[in-house]
């Protein structure tokens, strides 16, 4: 059986007035990788904050191995490594100090050479962190997450702002992290980065999460993801009368929009109405260049399921 690292069930939390977690449930399983996506305001951070236990939930229960990290948060701190947006380092202090002051406080840390080494901080590490640039910063603040030897990491847009060549590194720690048994939260704004790393996605918006699965399911799921595109050379002027005759015949047989010369239907389509929108096309007199099933990014899937882009 997989299990369980975080269990989140119920979770709310509202600002003031402001609900900005509105009945959040979700899992994170030992040696996988959760992906959270959702667009800017949605409230990944908040719920990130309550799973962590520096904020206390309104309502709802969170669990790290079975553990309130709010009432509990000694014993959950030592079980939980987090990387924060604004990284909470010191400023004055140079990274390796950054490094041991941590290290000290844990029972069987990672060796300091070891990690530092894997991110680069060495190249840097005679600077104070207040002289580093945002991505050295980021590598300093993930290494720090991980001093600990945590259980569960909480990684908040880890890669953000990152060089290709630091992010491929980000991207090789995160998956020997998972391979070794860590349950990894990340949150991510990124969608390739969370279709290479993440074997669940949930994706929140307005503190509900509203899709969630596997990025293949999520692609998949309810038609979303697929669509059948057929190229019309041909095709009318959509603002014609011919045009408007055209689309309305389409849309009799299924929902479709034509985009210039390309005819597109959501979904999975059977053969039958497959068949059907060829006929219409021969009916208008008109030619097929090419058909094509399509699979949308889940960039695209994002924009369906929220009606908003990611940024
Ligand atoms: N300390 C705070 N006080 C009041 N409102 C806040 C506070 N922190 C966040 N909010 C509001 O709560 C909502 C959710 O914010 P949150 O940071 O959780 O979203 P997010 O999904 O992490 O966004 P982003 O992708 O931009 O990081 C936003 O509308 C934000 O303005």
């Amino acid at each position: 059986m997989v299990q369980s690292a975080l269990t989140i069930r119920g979770l709310r939390y509202a600002y003031g007035a402001h609900q900005v977690v509105d009945g959040i449930d979700l899992d994170a399983s030992v040696g996988a990788v959760l992906g959270v996506l959702g667009p800017n305001g949605a409230g990944k951070s908040t719920t990130i904050s309550l799973a962590v236990g520096t904020r206390r939930p309104d309502a709802g229960t969170v669990e790290i191995f079975g553990l309130d990290p709010y009432r509990r948060h000694e014993e959950t701190s030592q079980l939980a490594g987090v990387m924060l947006q604004d990284g909470g380092l010191p400023m004055s202090a140079k990274p390796l100090a950054v490094l041991r002051h941590l290290s000290s406080l844990y029972a069987n840390p990672r060796p300091i050479d070891e990690i530092a080494g894997i991110l680069g901080i060495p190249e840097f590490a005679s600077r104070s962190i207040r002289r580093l640039s945002g991505g050295q910063r980021q590598r300093v603040a993930l290494a720090a997450a991980l001093i600990g030897r945590p259980r569960i990491v909480f990684l908040d847009e880890p890669s953000a702002g990152l060089d290709p060549q630091a992010r491929a590194v980000v991207h090789d720690v995160i998956r020997e992290l998972a391979a070794t048994g860590v349950a990894v939260v990340l949150t991510t704004h990124d969608l390739t980065e969370a279709e290479a790393l993440a074997d669940d996605i949930v994706v929140i918006d307005r503190g509900r999460i509203i899709a969630r699965g596997a990025p293949e399911v999520l692609r998949s799921s309810s038609g979303l993801g697929r669509r059948l595109v057929i190229t019309v050379p041909d095709a009318p002027d959509p603002d014609s009368e011919a045009g408007h005759r055209f689309a309305a015949a389409l849309s009799a047989v299924a929902p479709t929009t034509v985009q210039g010369t390309h005819l597109i239907a959501a979904g999975d389509l059977d053969s039958t109405a497959i068949a059907a929108l060829c006929t219409v096309i021969a009916e208008a007199g008109l030619s097929i260049g090419d058909i094509a099933m399509q699979s949308q990014s889940l960039s695209e899937v994002f924009f369906d399921l929220t009606g908003r882009p990611l940024r």
